[in-house]
């Protein structure tokens, strides 16, 4: 049994798909001099199939998910002509005599030493990217390959990884996926939040999992206590099977609930919203029962692009969005890049010593004004396709706001959008202007902030990795990062208290708002709009319709009292079951 971070619930049993396995262990003999001339021709025929492969797949996402997201294949088929990149490849395997694929090991071992040192953030930027090909180049050379569709693997389909890649996570496309497990990674890895928009099982940082486990083992993903179990024994899989079954059972029978009013027990109506990355998304936002969409991640449209999309491009795809959400409901966020996540061409690099606290997000953008305003200005223009009936809405959420001079700087550029539509007599609609919540210094500050915006929204995910000092994307501290401490339960209650009290709409986006036990406290707290993964909508629903804000109230004043994590969890999941077990079962631990 082999233990890891629960990040995605539930129970499901499959045929190990290990994407890094070749990799990670490559083949590290010194070659015959009759060897040498077959290692090359291997390498491109890998080549080749592997140039094949991209191009297939761009076309394939291009159709199933959009032009944006299948731009990365491009950049990879570029990375794969790229003589730089093929020649030190073949020179090695003829004159060193190294196998292909201990030869795109050492490859990447040298591009990652050298971005590292040049600093160079175009390179840098990419090498995600080539790390992608290289993984993609080693699975043709060892006979595995890296489609699972083409793999002949049928049936569902746990994927192991060492850390998912996002391209990787786009090109299972279609595939039976049904449980995720990563080597590296945490609650809020690609892999996790991949994993959470499908509704399958995951456990992220299982040390040593790609050393344990190949392809074609049969694998359970236990997801809601973070265990993974390898070729069990008989017994043991007829458990976890019928454990599986319910799992299963369970989520079909909320799903058919997804389109009943979000409203509680007592009657108090709920706006149980979607979070999305990409028009995609919005289909499965449709299908779950979302009211709407509540936070719209677009620099996702970003990533994919080699230079800044222009206003038209970037209003095609608003547009596309809005027309699709449920109710024409959109909250638009600006660029959120940094972090973990750059755009070079708006001279973002790595080289920051704390990237998370550095030039990002908004503070990020302020310094593109032209950008920026492209940005405003394509966001109000899709506003003017809202329907003449009235329905729909357009939110626009600044991210990472810290203080008043930020939020009164943001306010001034949206005039000045507006202001520019005008004189150019483009048509533009009613956009609310809001916020944000996930840097402590704001939280502190709420009042202020709220006489300058018409809503807020909690961005959590962060929120808590401030708040605690703590990387949410770090394992090792993840025990500090935690979403129920006591230290971030008064902080969300002060900030909903002080939004409802000024009569301001306030909607939770981060991770929290689709865990059924958080979602208990916040409702108990007064919040009424929650933003999430689609696949967590029809479990939040089902729990609303067996609770009561009253019940929710007096837990809140109960762990109000409580000075630990612990027993803030543990006091939790006592109500929790109490109110269904079986929601309690799709709570991760
Ligand atoms: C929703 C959030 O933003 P991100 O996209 O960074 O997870 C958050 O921080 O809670």
């Amino acid at each position: 049994m082999e233990k890891g971070l629960a990040v995605s619930p539930g129970i499901s049993i499959g045929v190990a798909y290990c994407i890094l396995e070749i990799f990670v262990n490559p083949d590290r003999k010194r070659l015959e001099k009759h060897e040498v001339q077959k290692e090359l021709a291997r390498y491109e025929q890998a080549r080749e199939r592997t140039a094949v492969d991209l191009a297939a797949l761009q076309a394939k996402v291009e159709k199933q998910i959009g032009k944006n997201e299948a731009a990365i294949f491009a950049v990879h088929q570029a990375i794969l002509r790229d003589p730089a990149f093929t020649n030190k490849v073949r020179h090695w395997i003829v004159q060193e005599h190294v196998t292909a694929s201990a030869s795109l090991h050492r490859l990447m071992e040298e591009y990652t030493a050298m971005f590292a040192k040049m600093g160079d953030e175009y390179l840098q930027e990419r090498l995600n990217d080539i790390r992608d090909v290289v993984v993609r180049l080693s699975a043709y050379l060892s006979d595995v390959l890296n489609d699972a569709e083409e793999s002949g693997l049928s049936g569902p389909l746990i994927v192991v990884a060492d850390e998912l890649l996002p391209s990787q996570a786009v090109a299972l496309g279609e595939a039976d996926v049904r449980g995720i497990v990563t080597q590296a990674g945490s609650q809020t890895s690609h892999a996790a939040l991949i994993a959470r928009s499908r509704g399958i099982p995951a456990v992220s940082g299982v040390s040593g999992i790609l050393r344990k486990v190949k392809t074609g083992d049969t694998i359970v993903v236990n997801g809601s206590e973070g265990v993974v179990s390898i070729n069990p024994e008989a017994e043991e899989l007829a458990a976890y099977r019928k454990l599986e079954r319910e799992f299963f059972h369970l989520k079909d029978q909320l799903a058919a609930n997804r389109h009943h009013p979000a409203v509680t027990r007592d009657g108090t109506p709920l706006k149980l919203l979607a979070n999305i990355n990409n028009v995609k998304d919005v289909e499965a936002a449709e299908a779950m029962g979302a009211w709407g969409v509540g936070l719209y991640r677009t620099e996702y449209l970003y990533l994919t692009h080699d230079n800044v999309p222009d206003e038209d491009e970037q209003f095609d795809v608003y547009r596309e969005i809005l027309t699709k959400s449920p109710h024409h409901y959109v909250t638009i966020r600006t660029l959120d890049i940094g972090g973990d996540k750059t755009v070079a061409y708006l001279g973002h690099n790595h080289n920051e010593a704390n990237p998370f606290m550095g030039w990002r997000s908004i503070r990020l953008s302020f310094e593109h004004p032209e950008f920026f305003l492209s940005q405003l200005r394509a966001i109000m223009r899709c506003a003017a396709e809202l329907g003449e009936d009235g329905e729909g809405e357009v939110n626009m959420l600044f991210p990472m706001v810290t203080n008043v001079e930020e939020m009164r700087k943001a306010n001034h550029l949206v005039r000045k959008a507006e202001k520019s539509l005008d004189q150019r007599g483009v048509p533009r609609g009613k956009v609310k202007i809001g916020m944000m919540l996930e840097v402590p210094a704001a939280a502190v500050c709420i009042h202020h902030l709220l006489e300058l915006v018409d809503f807020v929204s909690i961005g959590s995910n962060d929120l808590v990795q401030y708040l605690t000092a703590a990387d949410r994307d770090n394992p090792k501290v993840s025990g500090l990062c935690q979403p129920l401490s006591p230290a971030v339960v008064m902080t969300l209650k002060h900030v909903i208290e002080a939004c409802n009290t000024a009569n301001k709409p306030v909607t939770l986006c981060g991770e929290m708002a689709g865990q059924p036990r958080a979602f208990l406290l916040l409702l108990g707290m007064g919040l009424r709009s929650f933003s999430m993964s689609p696949a967590f909508i029809p479990t939040i629903k089902e729990l609303a319709i067996l609770t009561t804000v009253e019940h929710a109230e007096r837990v809140v004043e109960k762990v109000m009292e409580m000075k630990t994590t612990n027993q803030v969890k543990r006091f939790l999941r006592m109500e929790l079951e109490a109110i269904s077990p079986d929601i309690a079962r799709l709570d991760t631990e």
